[in-house]
This record gives structure tokens, C-alpha cells and sequence, in this order.
């Protein structure tokens, strides 16, 4: 018996040939907020729906909470909360009413919750779904889902399109919901500035299979920006790439080339140097710069150094 909230084993599916999932295996440990980053189409949404079991998967497994997530039954979906991006919500019911029904289908209801996220929209109780503007959807959404008190929050860009105010507001009750109530949360975003606030988990995803898992943290510390001044011969991509480890990004600005670099090494410096820099710095990258570097390397119609000057 493993305390994995989400397991899945060689995981893959494909639309029409297309591969959304590819082999993935994933274990996510109980507790915290897990975030799932990748670029556009990299499989975050797939696999969500896979493990709610609203698609299929071509091969491999996938379980929540312990359970197949083919054969989720009313009791264990209670445990676990969704809010996929659209908000989709009834729009026929007034606020009030569709805050009554989920009071009485969920034992661990927190109407406190439920208010605190609330109250930062300005969205009456009277009011029907369907009239509500987009972010103001979203926040009915996502305070429902908090207040019912669920065991695994699963969240599908849960902050995309909601103002600064509403943002800061929600990702407070999201932590605290994790922290107070022990729930775990995993969730996929864009906003890196976001996870590095809330996250304990970063999961890279990369066109259907998994690239990195660490603490948002321990991620970071191992990428750097390297400043180098090259004043004879400025090295080519191709150069860089051959005689140096973990080059994610090149640019020259102002006749100085930065290099984006993931597990560079000690000696990197000393390469740099070997290759004729005059004089070279490492400093630390924001996540922002360190998960975008990571990824630019394999997005598609990028080269490696597609940056490179
Ligand atoms: N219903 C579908 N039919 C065909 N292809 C699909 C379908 N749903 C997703 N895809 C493809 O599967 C891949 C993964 O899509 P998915 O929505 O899971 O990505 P994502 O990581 O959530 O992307 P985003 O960050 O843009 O929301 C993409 O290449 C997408 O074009």
C-alpha cells in the first residue's frame, strides 16, 4: 500500500495519432500543493481528464486516491475537488442556491471558506451563474471547490483571467485549505511567479512525459545565468552546445553572451574560460527564467539555442 494521492505507470494516449501522453509515470505524494508546468499541448489537461476518469488512456495505469481512476464510484469523487478552466458551472442556478446544494452533498463543508473566497468577487448571492462575467464565474467555481473540504484538489489553471486582488486572495485560501484541512492539491499553471509562492512540488511536464520533479526550490538552484565576455571570437551555438554541459539559452546583449544553464558543474567557469572569456559570472535565475529555459530547449520549431544571437 503506497500513499501516492496520484500514481500512474507507462501512461500513454494519442488523439488520431497525435501523442498527448507518452509513457508517463508519475507519483505524487499526500500533502502539499503539487504544480504540473509544461507548454502549450505538453498533456497537463490529458492528464487530468485520464485520472478522473473522463478519458481513456491507450495503455498503462492510473490511479487516485489509491483507486483506478476507471472505476472512481460517488464516494471516492466526493473525496477529490475539480475545477477545470472553463469554470463550467449550471448556469440556470442562482449562487445561493448552487452553494445549498453542495452544503448538503458535502460532509466537510466549510461555508468560512466558502465566504473568504467569495468575498473578494463581487458576485451576489441572488445572482444567476449565467449572468455572472467570466472571472466572477471563477471565483464562485473556486470557492466552491475549497469549501467542500476535499481530500485531493485537482485544478486545471484555476487562476487564468482573474485580477491581481482575486488572484493573491484565492492562492491564500488555497494554502491555507492545504495547510488547515491537509489537503492535497495539485494543479497546472503558466504563472511561475504563482508556483513559486504556493508550490512545494514543481512537476515539468514536456509533450506527454515527465522532465523533472522537485521542489520549486531545489529546481532553480540548479540552473544559473552565466555572464561571459568573449573579447576576440564570440563561440557559435554549435560551439557552445559541443564543448559545453547544460546550455539552455544563449543571447548576446551588449556584446556579453548569457547562458542559461542547467547543471553546468563547478568547472564551468573554468570551460568558459578555456574557450577564451576574459571574464565570466554566475548568478541565480527566477523559476519564470529557469522553467522557460528548460523548456525552450525542446519546444517544437525551436533549435536548442534558439535564442543564440
Ligand atoms: N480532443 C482532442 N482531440 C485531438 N487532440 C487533442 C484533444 N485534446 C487534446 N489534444 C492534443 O493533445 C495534446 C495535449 O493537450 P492538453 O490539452 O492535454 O495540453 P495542455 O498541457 O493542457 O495544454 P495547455 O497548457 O495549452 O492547456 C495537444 O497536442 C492537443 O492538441
Amino acid at each position: 500500500m503506497n500513499d501516492y494521492v496520484i500514481h500512474t505507470e507507462a501512461l500513454s494516449l494519442s488523439y488520431r495519432g497525435k501523442q498527448a501522453l507518452d509513457n508517463l509515470s508519475l507519483r505524487l505524494a499526500r500533502g502539499g500543493v503539487h504544480a504540473i508546468v509544461g507548454a502549450n499541448g505538453a498533456g497537463k489537461s490529458t492528464l487530468f481528464r485520464v485520472l478522473l476518469g473522463f478519458a481513456c488512456a491507450d495503455s498503462g495505469s492510473a490511479a487516485v486516491l489509491g483507486c483506478d481512476s476507471r472505476a472512481l464510484g460517488p464516494a471516492l469523487r466526493a473525496r477529490i475537488g475539480f475545477v477545470n478552466e472553463e469554470h463550467t458551472l449550471p448556469t440556470w442556478m442562482r449562487v445561493e442556491e448552487l452553494a445549498a446544494m453542495q452544503r448538503r452533498l458535502y460532509p466537510g463543508w466549510s461555508q468560512e471558506r466558502y465566504r473568504q473566497v467569495l468575498v473578494n468577487f463581487n458576485v451576489a448571492d441572488r445572482q444567476k451563474i449565467a449572468e455572472l462575467s467570466r472571472g466572477e464565474r471563477a471565483g464562485v467555481s473556486l470557492a466552491l471547490a475549497l469549501a467542500q473540504g476535499p481530500e485531493l484538489l485537482i485544478l486545471d489553471e484555476p487562476t487564468l483571467g482573474l485580477d491581481v486582488v482575486a488572484k493573491r486572495a484565492f492562492l491564500d485560501a488555497l494554502l491555507q485549505t492545504s495547510l488547515d484541512d491537509g489537503a492535497t492539491v495539485v494543479y497546472c499553471s503558466h504563472q511561475m511567479e504563482e508556483i513559486e509562492r504556493v508550490a512545494d512540488n514543481l512537476v515539468i511536464m514536456e509533450r506527454g512525459v515527465l522532465r523533472h520533479m522537485s521542489p520549486p526550490g531545489e529546481f532553480c538552484e540548479r540552473v544559473a545565468l552565466w555572464i561571459a565576455d568573449f573579447p576576440f571570437r564570440q563561440p557559435s551555438s554549435a560551439d557552445l552546445s559541443a564543448h559545453l554541459p547544460g546550455v539552455l539559452e544563449m543571447r548576446v546583449i551588449d556584446g556579453l553572451t548569457h547562458l542559461v544553464v542547467f547543471d553546468g558543474g563547478e568547472d564551468f567557469g573554468a570551460r568558459l574560460r578555456l574557450m577564451g572569456a576574459r571574464s565570466c559570472q554566475s548568478m541565480p535565475v527566477s523559476l519564470d527564467r529557469a522553467v522557460n529555459g528548460f523548456l525552450a530547449r525542446g519546444h517544437a520549431g525551436a533549435s536548442p539555442l534558439s535564442a543564440a544571437a
